[in-house]
C-alpha cells in the first residue's frame, strides 16, 4: 500500500530567497501519529504548509495517498489545525461558521449546508465540548477552546490526514487530554496524524513515530523508541540536553526551543 503522506526531497524557498527546507523527506503510513520536533524557525510550519499545498516546492515532490496534492485538496483529505498566531481571531465569524468551513469542499458552489453538513458540524462540536459556544465569535474563546474549534473543523471535514501545528501550546491540561484522546481514536480508525509539539514529555506515550527537523531538513525519522534518543534531541535543541537524558519523561511542561 502506498504511504498516506510522501514528502520526497522537498526544498522550499520563500520569495525573499530564504531556504526554509532543503531536501526534506518524510513518509507516513495509515494509522500513525508522528511528532514533528524542531526549534522555533526550523521549518515545521513550512513543512505543514507544503503538505497542504499552500507552498509550492522549489524541487521535490509531495504525494497524498499516492496522488498529487491537488487531488487530495479537491477531496478534502488533508485537514490543517494552524498555530494560533496564524489565525485572525478578530474575524467576524462564529465557532459554528468555522467548523462549517470544514464542510465547504462537500458543498456546491452556493455553499448551502445540507442536513448532513449541519449534523456533522454539531457532532464535531459535541466531540470537543464546544456545542454551548457555537454562537460565539471566535475571538471570545480561551486558548484551549480556540484550538478545539480547529480540531472540530478537521473532524467535520472527515479528513483522513491531520496536520496539527502546536495544538498543545497555550492550552489547559483538560484540552490537551481531550485532543490526545481524540487523536488516538482517529489513529485507531486508520488516520494519519502529523503533529508539531514542544511538549517533549508526552511524546513517548503519545507518538508512534517522531520526525526531527534541524538545519532546514528532516534529519531523523522513525519509531519513537529508536529515534527519540537523547543524542538526537541534543542535535535538535543543543548539547545541553545530553546532560538531562531523561528530560523527555521527567520534565514539567517546558517549552523547549522557545
Ligand atoms: N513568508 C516567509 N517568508 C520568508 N521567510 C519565512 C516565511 N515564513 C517563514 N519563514 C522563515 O522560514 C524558516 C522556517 O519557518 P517556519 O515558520 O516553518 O518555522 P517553525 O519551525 O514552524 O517555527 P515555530 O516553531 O516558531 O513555529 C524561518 O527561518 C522563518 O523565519
Amino acid at each position: 500500500m502506498s504511504h498516506r503522506i510522501e514528502v520526497q526531497n522537498v526544498s522550499i524557498v520563500y520569495p525573499n530567497g530564504h531556504h526554509a527546507l532543503v531536501n526534506a523527506n518524510l513518509k507516513l503510513r495509515s494509522g500513525t501519529i508522528c511528532g514533528l520536533i524542531g526549534m522555533n524557525g526550523s521549518g515545521k510550519s513550512t513543512l505543514f504548509k507544503s503538505i497542504m499545498g499552500l507552498l509550492k516546492p522549489y524541487s521535490g515532490d509531495i504525494r497524498i495517498n499516492g496522488h498529487p496534492i491537488r487531488d487530495a485538496q479537491k477531496q478534502g483529505v488533508v485537514a490543517y489545525v494552524p498555530q494560533s498566531e496564524d489565525v485572525d481571531w478578530n474575524f467576524p465569524v462564529t465557532v459554528w461558521d468555522v467548523v462549517m468551513m470544514g464542510r465547504y469542499g462537500r458543498m456546491g458552489l452556493l455553499r448551502t449546508p445540507s442536513r448532513k453538513d449541519r449534523e456533522m458540524v454539531q457532532q464535531a462540536l459535541k466531540r470537543v465540548n464546544l456545542l454551548e459556544f457555537k454562537d460565539r465569535q471566535i475571538g471570545e474563546l480561551s486558548g484551549g477552546q480556540k484550538k478545539r474549534v480547529f480540531v472540530a473543523r478537521a473532524l467535520a471535514q472527515e479528513a483522513t490526514v491531520l496536520l496539527l501545528d502546536e495544538p498543545f501550546s497555550g492550552v489547559d491540561a483538560t484540552t490537551e487530554e481531550l485532543i490526545t484522546g481524540l487523536l488516538k481514536d482517529l489513529k485507531a480508525l486508520g488516520h494519519t496524524i502529523l503533529i508539531s509539539t514542544h511538549h517533549l514529555e508526552s511524546i513517548e506515550a503519545f507518538c508512534d513515530e517522531v520526525a526531527l527537523i534541524a538545519h532546514q531538513t528532516v534529519f531523523a525519522h522513525g519509531r519513537t523508541t529508536e529515534v527519540f534518543t537523547p543524542e538526537n534531541i541534543a542535535q535538535v535543541f543543543g548539547a545541553q540536553h545530553l546532560l538531562q537524558p531523561r528530560i523527555v519523561q521527567s520534565a514539567p511542561r517546558v517549552a523547549l526551543g522557545d
